[in-house]
C-alpha cells in the first residue's frame, strides 16, 4: 500500500491505441479507490465510478469530502492509496475555479499555448484557436489581454483553452464559483451546448445542485470525508437544454431529492 506520494496510479492503454468511442468502455472509471494523504487524513473511501463518452457527470458534496481529490486523481495529478483509477481518453483537458491565464499573452495566444506545447504547426494553431474561442462566444475578443476581459469572459478562454485540444475527456473543478449568479446561469447554458457539440466526457465538481442538475445526465452524491459515493441520481432531459428546465417542476424534484441526500450525508 502506497502512501500518495508514489506515482500516480491511472492505468490504460497508451494513448495512440486509446478511445472512448465504444460506449460499453468507460472513458474514465474508478474501481474501489481510497486516498490517504501522507499527514494520515483519509479523502476517499471505497470510491467507484464510471463515466463513458457522452456522459456528464458532477459531483457534490459537503466542503472537504475529496471532491477535488477525486479530480486530481482522474486528471493523473496524484495516484491512489487503494484500488484503481482508469482513464481511456486520448487527451484529458482539465478546467480550474479560476481561469489561470497567462497575462501577458491574449486571449488566442493563451487558447494557441496548448497546439504550442504539442507542436502544432503556428497557421493550423491559430486557425484552432480562432474557431474554439468562436465557439465559446469571443470572437472579436481574440486580441485582448485577460486583464481587459471579465471574470466570465476569461473563463470562456480557459473553457476554449480547453477544449481546443479536442478532449474526449473534460475535468472540471467548480469553474463557475467565482461567478455572479447570472454569468454563472449563461455559462452553465454554453458549457451544455459545447458538451452536446462536442461529446466529450466530463466530470464535474460543484457546490451548487440546481447547477450540477441543469449540466448533468448523472449527478453523484458524495458523503463527509472520507467521501464514498452515496447516491447515484439520472437526470432525464437530454440536451441542448433550455434554461427554462430550472423551473420545471420535475427538476425542482431532483434538486429536492439530492439536498435531502446531502444533509443526510454530510
Ligand atoms: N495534499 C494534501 N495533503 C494533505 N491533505 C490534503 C491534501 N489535499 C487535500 N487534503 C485534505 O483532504 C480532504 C479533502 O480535500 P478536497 O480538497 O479534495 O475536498 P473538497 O471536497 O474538494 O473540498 P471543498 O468542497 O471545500 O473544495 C480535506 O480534509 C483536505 O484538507
Amino acid at each position: 500500500m502506497s502512501t500518495g506520494t508514489a506515482a500516480p496510479k491511472v492505468t490504460g492503454p497508451p494513448p495512440e491505441t486509446t478511445s472512448s468511442s465504444d460506449p460499453a468502455t468507460p472513458t474514465l472509471a474508478f474501481r474501489g479507490v481510497a486516498k490517504v494523504f501522507p499527514t494520515g487524513t483519509r479523502a476517499l473511501e471505497d470510491v467507484s465510478i464510471d463515466v463513458r463518452a457522452g456522459e456528464f457527470v458532477s459531483v457534490v458534496g459537503p466542503s472537504g469530502c475529496g471532491k477535488s481529490t477525486l479530480l486530481r486523481l482522474a486528471a493523473g495529478l496524484d495516484g491512489a492509496t487503494e484500488g484503481e483509477v482508469d482513464v481511456r481518453a486520448s487527451t484529458t483537458s482539465f478546467v480550474f475555479q479560476e481561469a489561470t491565464l497567462l497575462e501577458w499573452r491574449t486571449a488566442r495566444r493563451n487558447v494557441e499555448l496548448v497546439g504550442e506545447l504539442a507542436g502544432v504547426a503556428a497557421a493550423e494553431r491559430r486557425r484552432r484557436a480562432a474557431e474554439a474561442l468562436e465557439l465559446v462566444g469571443l470572437a472579436g475578443f481574440e486580441d485582448q489581454h485577460p486583464r481587459s476581459l471579465s471574470g466570465g469572459m476569461r473563463m470562456r478562454v480557459s473553457i476554449a483553452r480547453a477544449l481546443v485540444a479536442e478532449p474526449q475527456l473534460a475535468l472540471f473543478d467548480e469553474p463557475f464559483g467565482a461567478l455572479d449568479e447570472i454569468t454563472r446561469l449563461k455559462m452553465q447554458t454554453e458549457l451544455q451546448r459545447l458538451f452536446q457539440l462536442k461529446g466529450f466526457a466530463a466530470m464535474f465538481i460543484t457546490h451548487s445542485i440546481s447547477e450540477a442538475v441543469y449540466l448533468s445526465s448523472r449527478v453523484l452524491v458524495m458523503s463527509g470525508r472520507p467521501g464514498r459515493i452515496v447516491d447515484d441520481i439520472e437526470v432525464p432531459w437530454s440536451y441542448p437544454r433550455s434554461p427554462e428546465l430550472r423551473y420545471e417542476p420535475e427538476f425542482g424534484r431532483i434538486v429536492g431529492r439530492l439536498s435531502h441526500a446531502l444533509e443526510a450525508h454530510s
